[in-house]
């Protein structure tokens, strides 16, 4: 009996999704023979729906292979055409349309959304995106404001040392604990993700911070795991519940923020934020809001990040010993007057000197890096002088299926090679283009430089300061599966806890940051070499 329900439902579902599918076709349009082709499809219409959902940031890469490597592929989604764009000279054609083709009107959709901004902010922010006949808008303002604060100087180096300082602090708590009689015990991924969350907010939002309270970190982390429900809107008050609720406890602590004037103690990038949203009209309750979706920019991407790169260097004995061989002469140890020690680890030095760990850290973003970049036609588009792309369709450029191209990286592409970016690697040339973890062209992540210098500086401080063992005894990889929709990283599943001790010779003295060289940078895409 129960076989016979199974089978009427599957029937059911089967035929509506036919019928949908013949209906999109023969009502809708029919496709252009100009089209990409049709990625393959057993159930029509929904399957890659499902699929998206199922398997997240595998399935292009599965349908990819499915289609012994196709460059670009139309995939026909419930109320969407999505073109896979998956081939690299494919993607950079598509930067390159970055009008037609533009990032601007999804951003402005999903942040509008993801922070319940009014429908009068909507369309403020969706006016006149590119910010035509001089006439300037939110995006075409607050976009290069951002790549000016964010980019090697000044107001960069500023940010930096008050993020660094943190994690100082963070690193020195460690430090005391594993003194202790009893052995230090980290939870690894709630470590890392709690000392992120403050030193990123420390340095963007100043001495006010909201994020000092921990109700609000929780509350923001809460809003993250539910980001999926609240941007579906589906019955929110029934499947989104939690997760508005923890938006909203954000959303008004940053507006108790902007209302004292906080943020004219934070940085240029608050500072620049709060200035051009506000000349364009946009209520403060909503400028809060767009400062919840701007911490997603903020902090889900290097939090995974730097949790992989520590996984990794501490799971592999040979690794860590030769990054410390690396890091070791960096040091710069002296002797104060009462005969204590102080130790200098200074930045610059480190991206100098210390190309295995930065070639570790691009690796671990090739092999961890997810993002899928979004685009809008705008108008119809002819992509390559060969394939039509019709208006209001999106356009899809999965890193991942990049990064796990065997024609760009080798036979060994699926493995994690920290030797992979270094100069004298053959893989040098090959990389810059086919690294995709921060994206490309105009919309080139403009958070890198700070991102990367706080990885770096907090993998390399653990490194030579501590020695991490996992509890079980193993150190075992965590699984990807639950990895939120608005992460460019993948996020671990599991816990992993450890124990630190005090590496030894290094037991004594006290630990400072050092970064003087500012216009030094770590060059990991086309861009910045
Ligand atoms: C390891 C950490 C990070 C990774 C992997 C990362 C990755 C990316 C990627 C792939 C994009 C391009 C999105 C696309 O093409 O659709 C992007 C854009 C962006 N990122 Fe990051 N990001 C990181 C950290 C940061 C930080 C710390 C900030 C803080 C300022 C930031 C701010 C932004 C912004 C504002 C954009 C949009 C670009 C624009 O509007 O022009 N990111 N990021």
């Amino acid at each position: 009996m129960d076989g016979i329900i199974a089978k009427t439902v599957l029937g059911t579902f089967v035929g509506i999704c036919t019928i949908l599918f013949v209906l999109q076709k023969v009502l809708i349009g029919k496709q252009d023979p100009r089209e990409p082709p049709l990625a393959p499809t057993s159930i029509p219409y929904f399957e890659h729906a499902f699929g998206m959902l199922r398997q997240k940031h595998d399935y292009p890469l599965s349908i990819y292979r499915k289609t012994k490597s196709a460059p670009i592929l139309t995939m026909l989604m419930p109320g969407k055409t999505l073109y896979i764009v998956n081939s690299l000279p494919l993607i950079q054609q598509v930067q390159k349309q970055y009008r037609a083709l533009s990032f601007f009107p999804v951003a402005g959709k999903m942040s509008t959304l993801a922070c319940g901004a009014a429908e009068t902010t909507r369309e403020i922010v969706m006016t006149n995106v590119h910010g035509d006949g001089g006439v300037g808008s939110v995006f075409a303002d607050v976009n290069p404001m951002i790549r000016e604060v964010m980019a090697p100087g000044a107001t960069l180096d500023a940010m930096n040392k008050d993020m660094m300082a943190t994690i100082g602090r963070a690193l020195d708590e460690v430090t005391k604990g594993a003194r202790g009689k009893t052995p230090m015990k980290l939870s690894l991924k709630s470590w890392i993700k709690d000392c992120v969350t403050q030193a990123t907010t420390n340095a963007i939002y100043g001495p006010e911070n909201p994020f000092k309270k921990k109700s609000i970190k929780e509350a923001f982390w809460e809003f993250e795991d539910n980001f999926l429900s609240v941007i579906i809107g589906l019955f929110p008050s029934l499947l989104a519940r939690k997760g508005l609720a923890a938006r909203e406890r954000v959303a008004h602590s940053f507006k108790t923020y902007l209302q004292n004037d906080n943020h004219m103690k934070g940085s240029p990038l608050i500072q620049g934020r709060h200035r051009i949203n506000a000349q364009y009209g946009i209520p403060i309750l909503d400028i809060a809001r767009f400062e919840v979706a701007m911490c997603i920019a903020l902090l889900v991407n290097t939090n995974p990040s730097m949790f992989w790169l520590l996984f990794f260097i501490y799971s592999n004995p040979a690794l860590l010993n030769d990054i410390r061989a690396e890091l070791d002469p960096t040091l710069e140890t002296s002797k104060n007057v009462d005969g204590s020690l102080t130790r200098l680890l200074d930045l610059t030095k480190v991206k100098s000197k210390c190309p295995l760990l930065a070639s570790a850290f691009q690796e671990t973003l090739r092999h961890r890096g997810m993002i899928s970049s979004v685009r809008q036609v705008m108008e119809d588009t002819i992509l390559d002088g060969k394939y039509l792309l019709k208006k209001d369709a999106l356009v899809q450029m999965p890193a991942r299926v990049v990064h796990m191209d065997a024609a760009i990286w080798g036979p060994d592409v699926e493995e994690f090679n920290p030797h992979r970016f270094l100069r004298s690697s053959n893989m040098k040339k090959a990389s810059a283009s086919g690294f995709r973890a921060f994206g490309g062209g105009t919309m080139l992540c403009p958070g890198r430089h700070f991102a990367t210098t706080e990885i770096l500086a907090m993998v390399a401080m653990c490194v030579v300061r501590f020695e991490l063992k996992p509890v079980t005894g193993k150190w075992t990889m965590p699984t990807t599966r639950n990895t939120g929709v608005a992460a460019a990283v993948m996020e671990p599943d599991q816990e992993v806890e450890v124990e630190v001790s005090l590496r030894k010779g290094f037991e004594e003295g006290t630990w400072r940051f050092g970064l003087s060289e500012s216009k030094e940078v770590f060059a990991f895409v086309d861009e910045d070499q």
